[in-house]
């Protein structure tokens, strides 16, 4: 498999340090706010990089952190009025229903920062230890001067950048790109205990913390959006190869950015759409195929006419997949033809090209073409005169690539049942004369490409 290193600039053979084995990092949100769109960029095609390589064979650890001390944590908690804790444990358990509606799995250690406090303060000190870090008045600095390689990943040297540096009012460090390890206390901000008085950590040292607490010194793979290339990622690797003497992580990948009219979707800009909204109007399984349409690489600009167009292309796949159900159910046994077998061969055409797709540095839009490809097959060449073993064959298959990607993975029944109970609702409201409620039911139900039609034989209803 390739896999495109921002590190190298180019797609990459990918080779695990331990055969068989691959240890994932990829930077969490900070937990203040529900994410957007944007934001669940990351996180999905991240996501699916790791169900591909477990896929194929591989053994993933995978850690994604949650942020939950920072500026943007204690702003939000002196609005409320409640402390730092509640609201990361809020915004944390909202991640996670979000996350489960967009079809995420969980991340085998998902470490907060609180929780990591001593294991952060270890780190800073081995820096500190090795000349790399300096203390001010119980503020630690990481000393840019003193690495070398700093500026390898984004491509710049320190000159340029110091050239173009600001050092902000009531910072103490020596030159402009020093950043800090450690920051000391101010009034009413939390604070833990540490060889410096007390304090809290900078942002970018949690990252170098955890991913060597749960993966060890030198990890495979560390993605991120790629806003994160400077300076996150860039001081993860000094703080980290600072500590260590070891390279830190030996592919790095960036997401592109989910656009607004061609301006990056983000909080500070205003112009986001939060994944808890955006699930008011759709299944959050049409977010997650409209993400993974485009390469992960490139620029998207978001719109809901995209979403509206992602939604039927997902309901022709749901409609395909529920043919082959109803097909199995009243399927013959018998041998098949010659003509049949061939149609096996052709359809495992459409796997090699999603695994091709795949291996060229996740290329999931052309996986997914791959998938529609399938299914224009399945449903002109398999029909109620195949024979049971070959519609079994086609749905295996288009459930197996379908399964990498977690897309159409709701069952019908459940479907049905759902459409069944809101009929029954609308029934009784339409009996206590409440028309309003009756309507409502009708409509979304509407919306989420459904007919009813009121026969003399009672309610019937359809997929648009
Ligand atoms: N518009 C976007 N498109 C793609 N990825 C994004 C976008 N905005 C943020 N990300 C990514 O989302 C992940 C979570 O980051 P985090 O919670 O820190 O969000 P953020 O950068 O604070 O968001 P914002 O930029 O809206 O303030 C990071 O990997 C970040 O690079
Ligand atoms: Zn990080």
């Amino acid at each position: 498999m390739k896999l495109y290193n921002t590190m190298t600039r180019r797609k990459e053979e990918f080779v695990p340090l331990v055969p068989g084995e691959v240890k994932m990092y990829s930077c969490g949100p900070t937990v203040y706010n529900y994410f957007h769109i944007g934001n669940a960029r990351p996180f999905i095609i991240f996501d699916i990089l790791r169900n591909y390589l477990e896929y194929k064979g591989y053994k993933v650890t995978f850690v994604q952190n949650f942020t939950d001390v920072d500026d943007k944590i204690i702003k939000r908690a002196k609005e409320e009025g409640i402390t730092e804790k509640e609201v990361a444990d809020k915004y944390i358990e909202e991640y996670f229903k979000d996350a489960e509606g967009l079809g995420i799995r969980r991340a085998d250690y998902h470490p907060r920062v609180t929780e990591l406090i001593s294991d952060i303060i270890n780190v800073v000190k081995k820096i500190q230890d090795n000349g790399f870090a300096y203390e001010v008045d119980g503020d630690v600095y990481f000393d840019t001067t003193k690495y070398r390689e700093y500026g390898k990943l984004s491509k710049q040297n320190l000159e340029e950048l110091e050239a173009g540096a600001r050092v902000e009012v009531g910072e103490h460090k020596k030159h402009p790109m020093d950043f800090a390890l450690w920051k000391k206390q101010k009034p009413g901000e939390p604070a833990w205990e540490s060889p410096w008085g007390m304090g809290r950590p900078g942002w970018h040292i949690e990252c170098s913390a955890m991913s060597m607490k749960y993966l060890g010194e030198t990890i495979d793979i560390h993605s991120g959006g790629q806003d994160l290339i400077f300076p996150h990622h860039e001081n993860e690797i000094a703080q980290s190869e600072a500590a260590t003497g070891k390279p830190f992580a030996r592919y790095w990948m960036h997401n592109g950015f989910i656009n607004i009219n061609n301006e990056k979707m983000s909080k500070s800009l205003g112009n986001f759409f939060t994944v808890r909204d955006i699930s008011k109007m759709y299944d959050l399984e049409v977010v997650r195929l409209f993400m993974i349409s485009s390469h992960y690489r490139s620029p998207i600009n978001f719109s809901k006419d995209l979403l509206d167009s992602t939604k039927n292309s997902l309901e022709r796949l749901y409609i395909a997949k529920n043919n082959l159900l109803h097909l199995l159910e009243n399927a013959k046994d018998r041998d098949e033809t010659e003509e049949e077998k061939a149609l096996r061969e052709k359809l495992m055409t459409h796997k090699d090209k999603f695994i091709e797709a795949m291996d060229d540095d996740l290329n999931t839009a052309d996986a997914v073409s791959a998938i529609f490809d399938l299914v224009r097959d399945i449903n002109s060449n398999i029909n109620e005169n195949s024979p049971k073993t070959l519609i079994q064959f086609a749905y295996d298959l288009y459930m197996e690539l379908a399964g990498v990607l977690r897309i159409v993975t709701k069952k019908e029944e459940s479907l049905d049942d759902e459409i069944e109970k809101l009929i029954e609702e609308r029934q009784k409201a339409r009996k206590e004369k409440n028309w309003a409620l009756a309507d409502k039911i009708r409509d979304d139900l509407k919306s989420r490409g459904i007919i009813l039609e009121d026969t003399p034989q009672g309610v019937k209803w359809r997929r648009a």
